[in-house]
């Protein structure tokens, strides 16, 4: 048990970091009716306003405006894009602003004296100091400080050329030309945005796979739709100099000046400076400490972790889940409680979006494939492309998983995802009713290969369709 006779702060549960994991944290943890804190260095807004998911996704939808221009043309209508850098700048940053002021509402909205601003470090399991000198004591921890972006030592001297999500969306204008170091979902879709707005990119990944995508057939499909508007460099070593008030990137085959780098080799969990050491928790090698996925309790010390400070499963939906878990467990602890993870689910909003459900296909898998090349609502749109690949498990075709890219498959993997989670066979969702035409019945090829290649029935109502629905 914490000391509290020197502490100028007590509660129950003490969460640090405003983020999505902690305002989750915390808002669960008081509903179960426990006394909290809520420690911010900055109460700025969240990772996913102010700096990721939101101005990217912004970014991303003009990009995609450019291009909806220039495919009109099949349609009979003739326009080109011309792009006003500046406005496409300040448009993201004025409906990003939104966003951050709504995520600041939330702040405004906690009670009276939950908010603390400052930076806390661990002095013991439940004990912490603020960087005003305050020292905090509670019951349990929540630790829930987020990522940061990782620059690899080359480009840390590159001055102010070098971009990061935390600096790209100020950009006053659209440079004219952009290396982006990393292939993962955050370089390809910002090399795809800015590449749709006139910019010329060039990726650099020194391994080979783009996306994190497992699947190679999804995998080669994206790789072949980003070359037609990027150049990617796989499997080499980028090497940066300053030059001329830009950036000449020098690579084993060749040699070429930028106006800017976007570094986006990743983003590792913001836990220094946080007296770790303090808490007696064994760390793994990347420093994180080691946790229960389940109950997000760190050994069984009153400590539990969520969200990007885990390392594990960085995206939005998790982070609020993670921090759920963790709140709840922190204010009932050391009733701690074991709740089952989602389904692993990510989508990576490129043009068009690929999307991740389940692990990847194993040597028993059954694999049914839906091509989008020939689909019906696909080549209404002028959009026919990319492949859906749903995986299966014997004897029953049940759905574990799929790997996806093609239009509209930021939706579509919801539909597919909510399948998985209830246990559904193949069978059994070609017995459900799909709409003609939609981008939704071109997942029953797929669907209907898994049937076939398990000898499962086929629902009677999926009769008689139409090539390519
Ligand atoms: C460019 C980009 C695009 C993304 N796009 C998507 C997307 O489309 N979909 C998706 O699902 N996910 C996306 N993500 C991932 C998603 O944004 C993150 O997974 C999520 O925001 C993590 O939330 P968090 O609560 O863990 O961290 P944060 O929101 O970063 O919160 C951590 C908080 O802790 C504070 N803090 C840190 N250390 C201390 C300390 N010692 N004391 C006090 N306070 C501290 C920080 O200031 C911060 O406010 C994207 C990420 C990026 C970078
Ligand atoms: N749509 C989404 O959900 C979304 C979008 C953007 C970001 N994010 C999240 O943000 C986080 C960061 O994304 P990310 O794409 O930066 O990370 P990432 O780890 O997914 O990808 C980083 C990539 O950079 C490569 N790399 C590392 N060092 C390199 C070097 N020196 N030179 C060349 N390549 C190098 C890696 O091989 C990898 O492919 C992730 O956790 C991701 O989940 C999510």
């Amino acid at each position: 048990m914490a000391d509290t006779t020197t502490a100028d702060l007590t509660c129950d549960v003490v969460v640090i970091g405003a983020g999505t994991a902690g305002l989750a944290a915390e808002r669960v943890a008081r509903s179960e009716g426990a006394r909290t804190l809520l420690i911010d260095d900055r109460f700025a807004g969240t990772t996913c306003a102010t700096v990721g998911c939101m101005p990217s996704k912004l970014l991303i939808t003009a990009g995609m405006a450019a291009q909806s221009i220039r495919r009109a043309e099949v349609f009979g209508i003739d326009a080109t894009p011309r792009i006003d850098g500046k406005r496409v700048m300040q448009r993201v940053r004025c409906e990003r602003d939104r966003f951050v002021a709504a995520t600041r509402q939330g702040f405004d909205d906690l009670p009276e004296g939950v908010a603390i601003k400052a930076c806390a470090r661990f002095t013991g399991p439940s004990t912490l100091v603020l960087d005003d000198g305050r020292i905090v004591s509670a019951r349990t921890v929540v630790i829930a400080t987020g990522s940061k972006p990782i620059i690899p030592e080359p480009f840390r001297k590159l001055g102010d050329v070098i971009d990061t999500n935390d600096t790209i969306f100020e950009l006053d204008e659209l440079p004219r030309s952009l290396a982006v170091i990393g292939a993962g979902a955050l370089g390809l879709e910002l090399a795809q945005a800015f590449a749709s707005l006139g910019v010329e990119v060039v990726v650099f990944e020194h391994g080979d796979h783009v996306g994190g995508v497992h699947d190679p057939v999804v995998e080669a499909e994206l790789k072949r739709i980003l070359r037609r508007c990027m150049t990617l460099h796989l499997g080499v070593d980028a090497s940066p100099s300053a030059e001329d008030g830009g950036v000449v990137i020098n690579w084993d085959g060749g040699s070429q000046r930028f106006d800017r780098v976007l570094v986006s080799t990743g983003r590792e969990p913001k836990l220094d400076g946080l007296g770790l050491d303090q808490t007696g928790l064994a760390l793994n090698d990347r420093g994180v400490p080691i946790y229960d996925k389940s109950t997000m309790q760190c050994g069984d010390a009153p400590i539990f972790i969520a969200g990007d400070a885990d390392a594990d499963r960085s995206v939005l939906h998790e982070a609020a889940n993670e921090g759920t878990i963790a709140g709840r467990n922190a204010a009932c602890f050391p009733n701690v409680e074991a709740v089952e993870r989602d389904l692993p689910f990510t989508i990576t909003f490129t043009d068009p979006p690929v999307a991740i459900l389940g692990e990847p296909a194993g040597e028993d898998s059954v694999i049914g494939c839906a091509p989008y090349d020939d689909q019906g609502r696909a080549k209404v749109m002028a959009q026919a492309e990319g492949m859906v690949r749903i995986y299966a498990s014997r004897p029953d075709g049940r759905l574990t998983g799929a790997a996806m890219i093609g239009p509209g498959m930021d939706h579509i993997a919801h539909l597919l995802a909510l399948a998985i989670m209830r246990g559904e066979t193949a069978t059994g969702l070609l017995a459900l009713p799909f709409y003609h035409p939609t981008l939704e019945e071109g997942l029953k090829p797929g669907l209907r290969e898994i049937c076939h290649e398990v000898h499962a029935p086929l629902s009677q109502r999926d009769q008689g369709i139409p090539p390519g629905a």
